[in-house]
Protein backbone atom coordinates (compact mmCIF):
# COMPACT_ATOMS: atom_id res chain seq x y z
CA UNK A 1 0.00 0.00 0.00
CA UNK A 2 1.71 3.56 -0.91
CA UNK A 3 1.92 5.60 2.14
CA UNK A 4 0.46 9.04 1.43
CA UNK A 5 0.62 9.75 5.50
CA UNK A 6 3.77 8.93 6.15
CA UNK A 7 3.96 6.71 9.33
CA UNK A 8 7.68 7.88 10.47
CA UNK A 9 6.37 11.55 11.09
CA UNK A 10 3.43 10.79 13.78
CA UNK A 11 3.82 14.41 15.06
CA UNK A 12 2.62 16.01 11.62
CA UNK A 13 -0.81 15.85 10.80
CA UNK A 14 -2.83 14.54 7.80
CA UNK A 15 -3.29 18.58 7.17
CA UNK A 16 0.49 19.34 7.14
CA UNK A 17 1.49 16.47 5.23
CA UNK A 18 -1.01 17.02 2.04
CA UNK A 19 0.03 20.31 2.25
CA UNK A 20 3.80 19.82 1.76
CA UNK A 21 3.24 17.11 -0.73
CA UNK A 22 0.87 18.00 -2.41
CA UNK A 23 0.03 21.62 -2.38
CA UNK A 24 -3.29 21.08 -0.58
CA UNK A 25 -3.78 23.91 1.32
CA UNK A 26 -5.83 24.89 4.41
CA UNK A 27 -7.59 26.74 1.61
CA UNK A 28 -7.76 23.10 -0.38
CA UNK A 29 -6.80 23.44 -3.82
CA UNK A 30 -6.71 27.12 -3.62
CA UNK A 31 -3.42 28.88 -2.71
CA UNK A 32 -3.22 29.37 1.03
CA UNK A 33 -3.49 33.25 0.27
CA UNK A 34 -4.71 35.20 -1.86
CA UNK A 35 -3.07 35.24 -5.24
CA UNK A 36 -1.12 38.12 -6.20
CA UNK A 37 -3.07 40.46 -8.02
CA UNK A 38 -0.39 42.46 -9.94
CA UNK A 39 3.38 42.09 -11.12
CA UNK A 40 4.69 45.25 -10.08
CA UNK A 41 7.43 44.54 -12.26
CA UNK A 42 7.50 47.80 -14.62
CA UNK A 43 8.99 45.85 -17.64
CA UNK A 44 5.43 43.57 -17.10
CA UNK A 45 3.52 47.17 -17.25
CA UNK A 46 1.92 46.22 -21.22
CA UNK A 47 0.63 42.53 -19.95
CA UNK A 48 -1.31 44.44 -16.47
CA UNK A 49 -2.57 46.50 -19.06
CA UNK A 50 -3.75 44.64 -21.33
CA UNK A 51 -5.40 42.04 -18.54
CA UNK A 52 -7.26 45.39 -17.02
CA UNK A 53 -8.01 46.81 -20.45
CA UNK A 54 -9.01 43.50 -21.54
CA UNK A 55 -13.32 43.78 -21.37
CA UNK A 56 -12.89 46.94 -23.63
CA UNK A 57 -9.87 46.19 -26.17
CA UNK A 58 -12.35 43.21 -27.00
CA UNK A 59 -15.48 45.16 -27.05
CA UNK A 60 -13.65 47.44 -29.61
CA UNK A 61 -11.77 44.42 -31.50
CA UNK A 62 -8.40 45.94 -30.85
CA UNK A 63 -6.54 43.39 -28.73
CA UNK A 64 -5.41 41.53 -31.56
CA UNK A 65 -3.90 44.62 -33.13
CA UNK A 66 -2.58 46.14 -29.93
CA UNK A 67 -0.97 42.61 -29.09
CA UNK A 68 0.91 42.09 -32.99
CA UNK A 69 2.21 45.60 -32.85
CA UNK A 70 3.73 44.66 -29.16
CA UNK A 71 7.02 43.11 -28.07
CA UNK A 72 7.77 39.32 -26.71
CA UNK A 73 8.03 39.89 -23.10
CA UNK A 74 10.71 36.82 -21.36
CA UNK A 75 9.65 34.93 -18.17
CA UNK A 76 13.33 35.71 -17.24
CA UNK A 77 12.04 38.52 -14.50
CA UNK A 78 9.24 36.42 -13.02
CA UNK A 79 10.74 36.05 -8.92
CA UNK A 80 8.47 34.35 -7.11
CA UNK A 81 5.78 31.34 -7.76
CA UNK A 82 2.94 33.58 -7.00
CA UNK A 83 4.07 35.89 -9.44
CA UNK A 84 4.53 32.97 -12.03
CA UNK A 85 1.32 31.94 -11.55
CA UNK A 86 0.05 35.98 -12.06
CA UNK A 87 0.98 35.72 -15.38
CA UNK A 88 -0.14 32.66 -16.11
CA UNK A 89 -3.11 34.35 -15.50
CA UNK A 90 -2.88 37.33 -17.88
CA UNK A 91 -1.48 35.26 -20.30
CA UNK A 92 -4.69 32.59 -20.88
CA UNK A 93 -6.61 35.54 -20.53
CA UNK A 94 -4.52 37.17 -23.50
CA UNK A 95 -4.41 34.00 -25.59
CA UNK A 96 -8.46 33.52 -24.97
CA UNK A 97 -8.88 36.62 -26.06
CA UNK A 98 -7.19 37.21 -29.09
CA UNK A 99 -8.32 33.58 -30.55
CA UNK A 100 -11.98 34.33 -29.62
CA UNK A 101 -12.25 38.17 -29.69
CA UNK A 102 -13.21 39.16 -33.12
CA UNK A 103 -15.49 38.44 -35.78
CA UNK A 104 -13.85 35.20 -37.16
CA UNK A 105 -11.83 33.35 -34.35
CA UNK A 106 -8.10 33.65 -34.80
CA UNK A 107 -5.89 30.11 -35.91
CA UNK A 108 -2.77 31.92 -34.90
CA UNK A 109 -1.56 33.08 -31.76
CA UNK A 110 1.31 35.39 -32.02
CA UNK A 111 4.42 35.05 -30.64
CA UNK A 112 3.73 37.93 -28.02
CA UNK A 113 1.42 35.08 -26.64
CA UNK A 114 2.69 31.99 -27.43
CA UNK A 115 6.61 32.18 -26.04
CA UNK A 116 5.98 33.42 -22.70
CA UNK A 117 2.40 31.47 -22.47
CA UNK A 118 3.97 28.03 -23.61
CA UNK A 119 7.58 28.53 -21.22
CA UNK A 120 4.04 29.42 -18.29
CA UNK A 121 3.17 26.31 -19.38
CA UNK A 122 6.13 24.28 -19.00
CA UNK A 123 6.69 25.87 -15.61
CA UNK A 124 3.32 24.57 -14.24
CA UNK A 125 3.07 21.75 -16.63
CA UNK A 126 -0.33 22.24 -17.76
CA UNK A 127 -1.55 23.32 -21.13
CA UNK A 128 -0.97 26.53 -22.74
CA UNK A 129 -4.91 27.64 -22.39
CA UNK A 130 -7.43 28.70 -20.32
CA UNK A 131 -7.72 26.14 -17.87
CA UNK A 132 -9.96 26.09 -14.52
CA UNK A 133 -5.96 27.06 -12.52
CA UNK A 134 -5.94 30.29 -14.74
CA UNK A 135 -9.39 30.95 -14.38
CA UNK A 136 -10.91 30.40 -11.03
CA UNK A 137 -7.95 28.82 -8.59
CA UNK A 138 -5.34 31.80 -9.11
CA UNK A 139 -7.68 34.52 -10.06
CA UNK A 140 -9.91 36.02 -7.33
CA UNK A 141 -9.63 38.10 -4.56
CA UNK A 142 -11.06 39.03 -1.21
CA UNK A 143 -13.40 42.14 -0.95
CA UNK A 144 -12.42 42.43 2.66
CA UNK A 145 -8.98 41.72 2.68
CA UNK A 146 -9.60 39.09 4.73
CA UNK A 147 -8.50 35.35 4.56
CA UNK A 148 -12.17 33.63 4.30
CA UNK A 149 -12.64 32.58 0.53
CA UNK A 150 -16.12 30.40 1.09
CA UNK A 151 -18.07 33.27 0.79
CA UNK A 152 -18.83 34.40 -2.43
CA UNK A 153 -20.41 37.96 -1.61
CA UNK A 154 -16.84 38.61 -0.23
CA UNK A 155 -14.87 37.78 -3.54
CA UNK A 156 -14.21 39.00 -6.76
CA UNK A 157 -12.66 37.89 -10.10
CA UNK A 158 -8.86 39.73 -10.88
CA UNK A 159 -9.47 39.60 -14.57
CA UNK A 160 -12.86 38.68 -16.84
CA UNK A 161 -13.10 38.84 -20.41
CA UNK A 162 -16.03 40.90 -20.02
CA UNK A 163 -15.87 42.92 -17.19
CA UNK A 164 -19.04 42.25 -16.17
CA UNK A 165 -20.48 40.69 -12.38
CA UNK A 166 -21.64 38.04 -14.37
CA UNK A 167 -18.58 36.91 -15.19
CA UNK A 168 -17.01 37.38 -11.86
CA UNK A 169 -19.80 35.37 -9.96
CA UNK A 170 -19.32 32.84 -12.33
CA UNK A 171 -15.67 32.25 -11.52
CA UNK A 172 -16.26 33.00 -7.89
CA UNK A 173 -19.02 30.00 -7.24
CA UNK A 174 -16.39 27.84 -7.56
CA UNK A 175 -13.72 29.81 -5.58
CA UNK A 176 -16.36 29.77 -2.71
CA UNK A 177 -16.88 25.82 -3.02
CA UNK A 178 -13.22 24.91 -3.30
CA UNK A 179 -13.26 27.08 -0.28
CA UNK A 180 -15.32 25.52 1.78
CA UNK A 181 -15.39 21.60 1.18
CA UNK A 182 -11.37 22.65 2.26
CA UNK A 183 -12.24 21.09 5.94
CA UNK A 184 -13.08 17.52 4.68
CA UNK A 185 -10.15 16.67 2.85
CA UNK A 186 -8.02 15.49 5.24
CA UNK A 187 -11.07 14.23 7.37
CA UNK A 188 -11.26 11.90 4.04
CA UNK A 189 -7.73 10.99 3.80
CA UNK A 190 -7.68 10.07 7.44
CA UNK A 191 -11.17 8.09 6.78
CA UNK A 192 -9.73 5.89 4.28
CA UNK A 193 -6.73 5.33 6.19
CA UNK A 194 -8.76 3.59 8.53
CA UNK A 195 -10.45 1.36 6.21
CA UNK A 196 -6.90 -0.75 7.24
CA UNK A 197 -6.90 -0.64 10.78
CA UNK A 198 -10.94 -0.87 10.69
CA UNK A 199 -11.16 2.64 12.87
CA UNK A 200 -14.70 2.75 12.38
CA UNK A 201 -15.09 5.92 14.34
CA UNK A 202 -12.57 7.81 11.52
CA UNK A 203 -14.86 6.23 8.33
CA UNK A 204 -17.98 7.53 10.36
CA UNK A 205 -16.61 10.70 10.69
CA UNK A 206 -15.36 11.39 7.04
CA UNK A 207 -17.83 9.96 5.68
CA UNK A 208 -20.53 12.29 7.82
CA UNK A 209 -18.58 15.14 7.03
CA UNK A 210 -18.18 14.98 3.32
CA UNK A 211 -22.21 14.27 3.09
CA UNK A 212 -22.21 17.94 5.07
CA UNK A 213 -19.95 19.27 2.44
CA UNK A 214 -21.36 18.11 -0.83
CA UNK A 215 -24.73 19.58 0.55
CA UNK A 216 -22.99 22.70 1.04
CA UNK A 217 -21.28 22.20 -2.62
CA UNK A 218 -25.19 22.11 -3.70
CA UNK A 219 -26.62 24.57 -1.90
CA UNK A 220 -23.46 27.07 -3.40
CA UNK A 221 -23.98 26.10 -6.81
CA UNK A 222 -27.41 26.73 -6.58
CA UNK A 223 -26.57 30.62 -5.78
CA UNK A 224 -24.91 30.57 -9.03
CA UNK A 225 -28.44 31.94 -10.38
CA UNK A 226 -28.07 35.01 -7.70
CA UNK A 227 -25.89 37.14 -9.83
CA UNK A 228 -25.03 35.19 -13.27
CA UNK A 229 -27.57 35.75 -15.77
CA UNK A 230 -28.02 32.71 -18.00
CA UNK A 231 -27.87 34.98 -21.49
CA UNK A 232 -24.75 37.03 -21.01
CA UNK A 233 -22.72 33.89 -19.72
CA UNK A 234 -24.32 31.75 -22.90
CA UNK A 235 -23.69 35.01 -25.65
CA UNK A 236 -20.91 36.69 -23.77
CA UNK A 237 -18.46 35.00 -21.42
CA UNK A 238 -18.92 31.32 -22.85
CA UNK A 239 -17.23 31.96 -25.95
CA UNK A 240 -14.46 33.40 -24.85
CA UNK A 241 -13.94 29.54 -22.58
CA UNK A 242 -13.86 27.91 -25.78
CA UNK A 243 -10.81 25.54 -26.31
CA UNK A 244 -9.68 24.44 -29.80
CA UNK A 245 -9.95 20.94 -29.68
CA UNK A 246 -13.07 19.77 -31.83
CA UNK A 247 -13.70 23.47 -33.11
CA UNK A 248 -14.16 22.85 -36.63
CA UNK A 249 -17.84 24.40 -36.88
CA UNK A 250 -16.71 27.08 -35.28
CA UNK A 251 -13.66 28.05 -37.67
CA UNK A 252 -10.36 25.91 -36.23
CA UNK A 253 -10.66 23.04 -38.37
CA UNK A 254 -6.96 22.23 -37.69
CA UNK A 255 -7.07 23.86 -33.89
CA UNK A 256 -4.62 27.00 -33.40
CA UNK A 257 -1.28 27.46 -34.65
CA UNK A 258 0.84 28.80 -31.91
CA UNK A 259 3.43 30.67 -33.71
CA UNK A 260 6.79 30.98 -31.22
CA UNK A 261 8.26 33.06 -34.70
CA UNK A 262 11.34 32.37 -36.80
CA UNK A 263 9.59 29.78 -38.33
CA UNK A 264 9.13 27.90 -35.39
CA UNK A 265 5.52 26.87 -34.01
CA UNK A 266 3.04 24.04 -33.85
CA UNK A 267 -0.39 22.92 -34.71
CA UNK A 268 -2.45 22.32 -31.00
CA UNK A 269 -6.15 21.39 -30.27
CA UNK A 270 -6.78 21.81 -26.29
CA UNK A 271 -9.88 21.70 -24.26
CA UNK A 272 -11.33 25.21 -22.82
CA UNK A 273 -11.54 26.37 -19.85
CA UNK A 274 -14.09 24.73 -17.94
CA UNK A 275 -15.05 23.58 -13.80
CA UNK A 276 -15.01 19.56 -14.80
CA UNK A 277 -11.48 20.62 -14.19
CA UNK A 278 -11.67 21.03 -10.94
CA UNK A 279 -9.53 18.99 -8.64
CA UNK A 280 -11.90 18.82 -5.76
CA UNK A 281 -14.51 17.27 -7.51
CA UNK A 282 -12.44 14.55 -8.69
CA UNK A 283 -11.15 14.47 -5.17
CA UNK A 284 -14.73 13.58 -3.90
CA UNK A 285 -15.15 10.73 -6.60
CA UNK A 286 -11.83 9.39 -5.91
CA UNK A 287 -12.33 8.43 -2.08
CA UNK A 288 -16.01 7.34 -2.98
CA UNK A 289 -15.04 5.22 -5.90
CA UNK A 290 -17.13 6.65 -8.15
CA UNK A 291 -15.56 5.60 -11.70
CA UNK A 292 -16.20 7.77 -14.87
CA UNK A 293 -16.09 6.38 -18.53
CA UNK A 294 -17.89 9.28 -20.55
CA UNK A 295 -16.45 11.63 -23.01
CA UNK A 296 -13.60 9.19 -24.48
CA UNK A 297 -12.64 9.92 -28.14
CA UNK A 298 -13.76 7.69 -30.99
CA UNK A 299 -11.54 5.21 -32.13
CA UNK A 300 -11.56 7.09 -35.53
CA UNK A 301 -10.26 10.26 -33.89
CA UNK A 302 -6.71 11.03 -34.44
CA UNK A 303 -5.20 10.82 -30.57
CA UNK A 304 -3.95 14.21 -28.88
CA UNK A 305 -1.94 14.32 -26.36
CA UNK A 306 -4.08 16.23 -23.68
CA UNK A 307 -0.71 18.10 -22.25
CA UNK A 308 0.71 19.74 -25.24
CA UNK A 309 -2.70 19.58 -27.34
CA UNK A 310 -0.17 18.33 -29.84
CA UNK A 311 -0.63 15.39 -32.45
CA UNK A 312 0.79 12.33 -30.58
CA UNK A 313 3.23 11.84 -33.01
CA UNK A 314 4.37 15.29 -32.97
CA UNK A 315 4.07 15.78 -28.75
CA UNK A 316 7.12 15.22 -26.22
CA UNK A 317 7.72 12.04 -25.32
CA UNK A 318 6.19 12.45 -21.60
CA UNK A 319 3.03 12.48 -23.39
CA UNK A 320 0.56 10.04 -21.65
CA UNK A 321 -1.37 8.96 -25.12
CA UNK A 322 1.78 8.29 -27.66
CA UNK A 323 3.27 6.38 -24.41
CA UNK A 324 0.01 4.13 -25.23
CA UNK A 325 -0.88 4.78 -21.23
CA UNK A 326 -4.22 5.91 -22.09
CA UNK A 327 -5.78 5.15 -25.03
CA UNK A 328 -8.96 6.59 -25.32
CA UNK A 329 -8.84 8.51 -22.11
CA UNK A 330 -12.66 9.28 -20.96
CA UNK A 331 -13.11 13.13 -20.00
CA UNK A 332 -12.51 13.16 -16.24
CA UNK A 333 -9.02 11.25 -16.97
CA UNK A 334 -8.02 14.01 -19.94
CA UNK A 335 -8.67 16.98 -17.76
CA UNK A 336 -6.64 15.47 -15.27
CA UNK A 337 -3.48 16.87 -17.85
CA UNK A 338 -5.26 20.39 -17.19
CA UNK A 339 -5.41 20.18 -13.19
CA UNK A 340 -1.90 21.67 -11.64
CA UNK A 341 0.58 18.93 -11.10
CA UNK A 342 0.69 18.16 -7.06
CA UNK A 343 -2.80 18.33 -7.02
CA UNK A 344 -3.02 15.33 -10.07
CA UNK A 345 -0.28 13.15 -8.31
CA UNK A 346 -2.70 13.68 -4.79
CA UNK A 347 -5.45 12.07 -6.66
CA UNK A 348 -3.54 9.52 -8.12
CA UNK A 349 -1.78 8.90 -4.53
CA UNK A 350 -5.08 8.81 -2.85
CA UNK A 351 -6.67 6.17 -5.42
CA UNK A 352 -4.11 3.46 -4.34
CA UNK A 353 -4.41 4.07 -0.83
CA UNK A 354 -7.58 2.05 -0.27
CA UNK A 355 -10.97 2.23 -1.07
CA UNK A 356 -14.18 3.16 1.41
CA UNK A 357 -15.96 1.70 -1.17
CA UNK A 358 -14.62 -1.59 -1.35
CA UNK A 359 -14.94 -2.04 2.48
CA UNK A 360 -18.13 -1.08 2.46
CA UNK A 361 -18.77 -4.25 0.11
CA UNK A 362 -17.38 -6.46 2.31
CA UNK A 363 -19.49 -7.34 5.28
CA UNK A 364 -17.22 -7.21 8.49
CA UNK A 365 -18.71 -9.21 11.54
CA UNK A 366 -18.34 -5.47 13.69
CA UNK A 367 -21.03 -4.18 14.72
CA UNK A 368 -20.40 -0.70 13.42
CA UNK A 369 -20.42 -2.20 10.13
CA UNK A 370 -23.68 -1.52 8.97
CA UNK A 371 -23.60 2.38 9.88
CA UNK A 372 -20.57 2.99 7.76
CA UNK A 373 -21.38 1.24 4.74
CA UNK A 374 -25.22 3.00 4.88
CA UNK A 375 -23.35 6.35 5.30
CA UNK A 376 -20.72 5.23 2.23
CA UNK A 377 -24.35 4.50 0.19
CA UNK A 378 -25.69 8.11 1.32
CA UNK A 379 -22.61 9.92 0.55
CA UNK A 380 -22.66 8.50 -3.07
CA UNK A 381 -25.90 9.28 -3.56
CA UNK A 382 -25.72 13.31 -2.20
CA UNK A 383 -22.94 13.40 -5.05
CA UNK A 384 -25.30 12.16 -7.54
CA UNK A 385 -28.19 14.67 -6.15
CA UNK A 386 -25.26 17.36 -7.00
CA UNK A 387 -24.83 16.25 -10.30
CA UNK A 388 -28.43 16.54 -10.78
CA UNK A 389 -28.23 20.48 -9.61
CA UNK A 390 -25.39 20.54 -11.92
CA UNK A 391 -26.91 19.27 -14.47
CA UNK A 392 -30.23 21.80 -14.19
CA UNK A 393 -27.57 24.60 -13.50
CA UNK A 394 -25.86 23.63 -17.33
CA UNK A 395 -29.51 23.40 -18.96
CA UNK A 396 -30.27 26.74 -17.44
CA UNK A 397 -27.18 28.57 -18.74
CA UNK A 398 -26.65 26.50 -22.00
CA UNK A 399 -29.39 24.01 -23.37
CA UNK A 400 -32.20 26.78 -22.53
CA UNK A 401 -30.15 29.45 -24.42
CA UNK A 402 -28.98 27.51 -27.43
CA UNK A 403 -32.24 26.77 -27.92
CA UNK A 404 -33.25 30.69 -28.09
CA UNK A 405 -30.37 31.15 -30.59
CA UNK A 406 -31.01 32.71 -33.70
CA UNK A 407 -28.63 31.65 -36.43
CA UNK A 408 -26.05 34.79 -36.40
CA UNK A 409 -23.25 35.69 -38.30
CA UNK A 410 -20.07 35.25 -36.15
CA UNK A 411 -18.48 32.13 -35.69
CA UNK A 412 -17.89 31.19 -32.18
CA UNK A 413 -18.36 28.22 -29.62
CA UNK A 414 -22.06 29.36 -28.63
CA UNK A 415 -23.25 29.54 -31.82
CA UNK A 416 -21.35 26.74 -33.81
CA UNK A 417 -22.69 24.23 -31.00
CA UNK A 418 -26.84 25.02 -31.14
CA UNK A 419 -28.55 22.65 -33.04
CA UNK A 420 -32.09 24.28 -32.90
CA UNK A 421 -33.35 21.22 -30.64
CA UNK A 422 -30.10 21.30 -28.57
CA UNK A 423 -29.45 17.79 -29.04
CA UNK A 424 -26.05 17.83 -30.48
CA UNK A 425 -24.64 20.72 -27.98
CA UNK A 426 -21.30 19.85 -27.31
CA UNK A 427 -18.89 20.95 -23.99
CA UNK A 428 -16.13 23.15 -24.18
CA UNK A 429 -13.32 19.72 -24.34
CA UNK A 430 -16.35 19.40 -27.50
CA UNK A 431 -17.98 16.70 -25.46
CA UNK A 432 -21.74 15.42 -26.20
CA UNK A 433 -23.40 17.63 -23.25
CA UNK A 434 -26.33 16.18 -21.81
CA UNK A 435 -25.45 12.88 -22.51
CA UNK A 436 -22.58 12.94 -20.65
CA UNK A 437 -23.55 15.16 -18.18
CA UNK A 438 -26.42 12.30 -16.81
CA UNK A 439 -23.42 9.45 -17.22
CA UNK A 440 -21.66 11.22 -15.06
CA UNK A 441 -24.64 11.69 -12.63
CA UNK A 442 -25.68 7.95 -12.82
CA UNK A 443 -21.84 6.85 -12.29
CA UNK A 444 -22.12 8.39 -8.67
CA UNK A 445 -25.53 6.72 -7.87
CA UNK A 446 -24.35 3.82 -9.13
CA UNK A 447 -21.00 4.10 -7.06
CA UNK A 448 -23.02 3.72 -3.99
CA UNK A 449 -24.97 0.51 -4.98
CA UNK A 450 -22.76 -1.94 -3.06
CA UNK A 451 -23.35 -5.68 -2.92
CA UNK A 452 -25.08 -7.39 0.14
CA UNK A 453 -22.09 -10.03 -0.03
CA UNK A 454 -18.91 -10.00 -1.58
CA UNK A 455 -19.45 -11.90 -4.92
CA UNK A 456 -18.38 -15.54 -5.03
CA UNK A 457 -14.42 -16.25 -5.20
CA UNK A 458 -13.94 -12.55 -4.50
CA UNK A 459 -11.06 -12.17 -2.18
CA UNK A 460 -10.53 -8.80 -0.34
CA UNK A 461 -7.56 -7.03 0.72
CA UNK A 462 -9.88 -6.18 4.11
CA UNK A 463 -11.10 -9.59 4.98
CA UNK A 464 -11.38 -10.10 8.38
CA UNK A 465 -8.20 -12.59 9.13
C1 LIG B 1 -23.13 28.32 -14.93
C2 LIG B 1 -22.48 27.34 -14.33
C3 LIG B 1 -21.95 26.10 -15.02
C4 LIG B 1 -22.08 25.71 -16.31
C5 LIG B 1 -22.83 26.41 -17.43
C6 LIG B 1 -21.37 24.47 -16.45
C7 LIG B 1 -21.24 23.78 -17.62
C8 LIG B 1 -20.58 22.58 -17.77
C9 LIG B 1 -20.39 21.89 -19.01
C10 LIG B 1 -20.81 22.41 -20.37
C11 LIG B 1 -19.74 20.75 -18.76
C12 LIG B 1 -19.33 19.67 -19.78
C13 LIG B 1 -17.87 19.48 -19.90
C14 LIG B 1 -17.14 20.68 -20.44
O1 LIG B 1 -17.70 21.42 -21.24
O2 LIG B 1 -15.98 20.85 -20.05
C15 LIG B 1 -19.51 20.70 -17.35
C16 LIG B 1 -18.90 19.69 -16.70
C17 LIG B 1 -18.60 19.71 -15.39
N1 LIG B 1 -18.82 20.74 -14.51
FE1 LIG B 1 -19.90 22.40 -14.85
N2 LIG B 1 -20.84 24.12 -15.25
C18 LIG B 1 -21.16 25.11 -14.35
C19 LIG B 1 -20.78 25.17 -13.04
C20 LIG B 1 -20.02 24.23 -12.42
C21 LIG B 1 -19.50 24.35 -11.09
C22 LIG B 1 -19.65 25.56 -10.16
C23 LIG B 1 -18.82 23.21 -10.84
C24 LIG B 1 -18.07 22.85 -9.59
C25 LIG B 1 -16.79 23.15 -9.46
C26 LIG B 1 -18.91 22.37 -12.01
C27 LIG B 1 -18.35 21.12 -12.15
C28 LIG B 1 -18.36 20.37 -13.30
C29 LIG B 1 -17.81 19.03 -13.39
C30 LIG B 1 -17.15 18.25 -12.27
C31 LIG B 1 -17.97 18.63 -14.71
C32 LIG B 1 -17.55 17.27 -15.33
C33 LIG B 1 -18.79 16.40 -15.41
C34 LIG B 1 -19.10 15.75 -14.08
O3 LIG B 1 -18.17 15.27 -13.43
O4 LIG B 1 -20.29 15.71 -13.72
N3 LIG B 1 -19.64 23.03 -12.94
N4 LIG B 1 -20.04 21.82 -16.77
Amino acid sequence: MPALIETCVPATSTQETISRKYDVTQNGFLPSSAPLRRLTDPYYALWELLAEKLPELLERKLLRYIVDSSQVLSTDRLQSEEEWRRAYVVLVFLAHGYIWGGDRPSEVLPPQITVPLLKLAEHFDLPPCATYAGLVLWNFETLNNDSDFSDPDNLRAINTFTGTESESWFYMISVALEAQSAWVMPLMVDAIEATHSRDYAKMKKGLEQIIIAIKKMDELLKRMYEKCDPALFYDKIRPFLAGSANMEAAGLPNGVFYDEGDGKGSWRKLMGGSNGQSSLIQFFDVVLGVEHTGGADKASVPKVCPVSGMATEESTSGCPVSAGKEKNMGYHEKVRAYMPEPHRRFLRSLARMGSLQAFASTPQPDAEFEQVKELYQLACKTMGDFRCTHIQVVTKYIIIQARKQPVGETLNLAKASSASDGSDLKGTGGTSLAAFLKQSRDESYEAGRVPDQPAPGVSSEYAVM
